[in-house]
């Protein structure tokens, strides 16, 4: 499993620091070389905080000047930028200038490239005055922008942004990912990440967050096996939709069939048009609690005011999946109280109400908020949104989706999630596994099924198959 996590300054700083940074420098000229496609004869405008991350453009600096740009460092703090960067880009004929001489919008304006060195990992709040200035300006100019490290004014533990950051077409990170380049909304500011090894292994242990891959989904894929039948494969109840919103109970039921449970048990007022679309499909229409034997249970998409059916799920033995009203309805407690796991998949609003606050509040920091929505309510969280986040009571690093496409961002599509993830559960997931699992395979379902143009619900939940037959190779 591909480990990603916060800098880990500790570390670092018992590694020999010279080395680290020839090589941190070495991986960020090559790809400001390679973003030029002609280096000799460009135009290349340094932005120099007061550490190590201003060493870092310094020296790559250096080594873009040696090949024949023209280089000019701008310092934002004369005197206490990295001397030995300095010193190297110096004898390598580059020219200094200092942020606050008249001459630097217009080298900024004119420049082909700009890097971003001002502040990386030590940085402390968003950008101050003069740094906020030039943001401005290198917003206004053509050039490329590379950040060093992370786009400054990004906050690199958890991807909050407060005030102004410069925003980067490219950000070349050191060693490991950092939550900051994965979570929104500093994700937007980074641009494209490529990370460069300098020989640092972060210790998975300390990890904030971890990415799913290929290969760790295919591992958690339930699988039949000869012995199975459908009650052994898992069956996963929906009670979903109602009299006004059927669709979102088709919907629930077509990603609840194609997550690995052996059968869907449909209860609720849409029976009708569930069995219209999906024969195969096991209806009733009493409540939950008389439904018949399931593994686990999604109760809201589409349910309108049935705070009855959510209660009696709550109380079932089994692993429950709460969305969209279900959300709303749950009583706090007794979703606390119980012993079964419970997966929760709230949007930015819905958990932004659940925890009293704007939805501002919980797009600025979404790692905070579903840590908190965790503890709460005990529960296993997955926070939907243009990054998708699991977190779970129990502790341990957050998941963050790696596969999610912004033309998921459609009605109905919240509904398939939910019930892919359920079937998931039912087939004997772990929480946070069903949670993560569902969000990998549906932003692949999303992609394949959008192609670069608008696609609906129901087609993402028809390529959910194509997503397991990509993961499993
Ligand atoms: N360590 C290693 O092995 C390796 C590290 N590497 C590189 O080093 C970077 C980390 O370097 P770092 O620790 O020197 O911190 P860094 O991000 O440059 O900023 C701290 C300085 O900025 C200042 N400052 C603080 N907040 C500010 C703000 N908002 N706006 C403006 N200024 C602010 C603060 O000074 P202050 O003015 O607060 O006294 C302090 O001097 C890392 O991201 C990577 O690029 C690579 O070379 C690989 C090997
Ligand atoms: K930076």
């Amino acid at each position: 499993m591909e480990t990603v996590r916060a800098a880990e300054r500790a570390l670092m700083a018992r590694l020999p620091e010279g080395a680290l940074m020839q090589r941190a420098a070495a991986g960020l000229a090559a790809a400001c070389a390679e973003l030029l496609g002609r280096v000799y004869g460009s135009r290349v405008v340094l932005l120099v905080g007061s550490g190590d991350n201003g060493g870092d453009a310094l020296y790559a600096g250096a080594r873009l000047a040696r090949r024949g740009a023209g280089v000019t460092a701008v310092l934002l703090t004369p005197g206490r930028a990295h001397a030995g960067g300095l010193a190297a880009l110096r004898r390598a004929g580059g020219t200094v200038a200092t942020a606050d001489s008249a001459a630097v919008d217009e080298l900024v304006l004119r420049a082909d490239l700009v890097v971003d060195g001002i502040v990386g990992i030590g940085g402390k709040g968003g950008l101050r005055p003069d740094a906020e200035r030039l943001a401005g300006v290198v917003a206004r100019s053509r050039a490329a922008v590379v950040a060093v490290d992370l786009p400054s004014g990004v906050d690199a533990d958890t991807g909050e942004v407060r005030g102004a950051a410069l925003r980067a077409d490219l950000t070349v990170t050191f060693g490991a990912y950092k939550p900051g380049l994965l979570v929104d909304p500093a994700r937007e500011y980074a641009g494209v990440v490529r990370l460069v090894g300098i020989g640092l292994e972060p210790p998975p242990a300390e990890a904030v967050l971890e990415a799913l891959q290929h290969a760790d989904v295919a591992r958690l894929l339930p699988l039949p096996t000869g012995e199975s039948d459908k009650y052994r494969r898992g069956v996963v109840g929906i009670a979903a939709g109602s009299a006004r919103y059927p669709g979102a109970a088709v919907l629930a039921v077509s990603g609840a069939l194609r997550g690995g449970a052996g059968a869907v048990r449909y209860v609720g007022p849409a029976g009708d048009a569930v069995i219209a679309r999906f024969p195969e499909t096991l209806v009733s229409d009493a409540g939950p609690a008389k439904a018949g034997r399931v593994q686990a249970w999604v109760v809201g998409p589409g349910a309108g005011d049935d705070a009855a059916a959510v209660a009696e799920v709550l109380e079932a033995d089994v692993p429950v999946l709460l969305d969209a009203d279900g959300l709303r309805l749950a009583d706090r407690e007794a979703v606390r109280r119980r012993t079964s796991p419970t997966l929760m998949t709230p949007h930015a609003g819905e958990a932004a109400a659940l925890l009293g606050v704007r939805r501002e509040e919980v797009e600025a920091a979404r790692l905070a908020a579903v840590r908190e929505l965790a503890a709460v309510y005990r529960a296993t969280v997955l926070l939907k949104g243009s990054t998708t986040l699991v977190a779970d009571f129990a502790g341990g690093p957050v998941r963050v989706n790696a596969t999610g496409t912004p033309w998921l961002a459609t009605a109905g599509s919240g509904d398939v999630l939910s019930g892919l993830a359920g079937s998931l559960l039912a087939a004997g997931l772990r929480a946070p596994d069903a949670g993560s699992v569902a969000a990998y395979l549906h932003g692949l379902a999303g992609r394949f099924a959008a192609q670069g143009a608008p696609t609906g619900a129901h087609d993402v939940a028809s390529h959910i198959p194509r997503a397991w037959r990509d993961v499993r190779g």
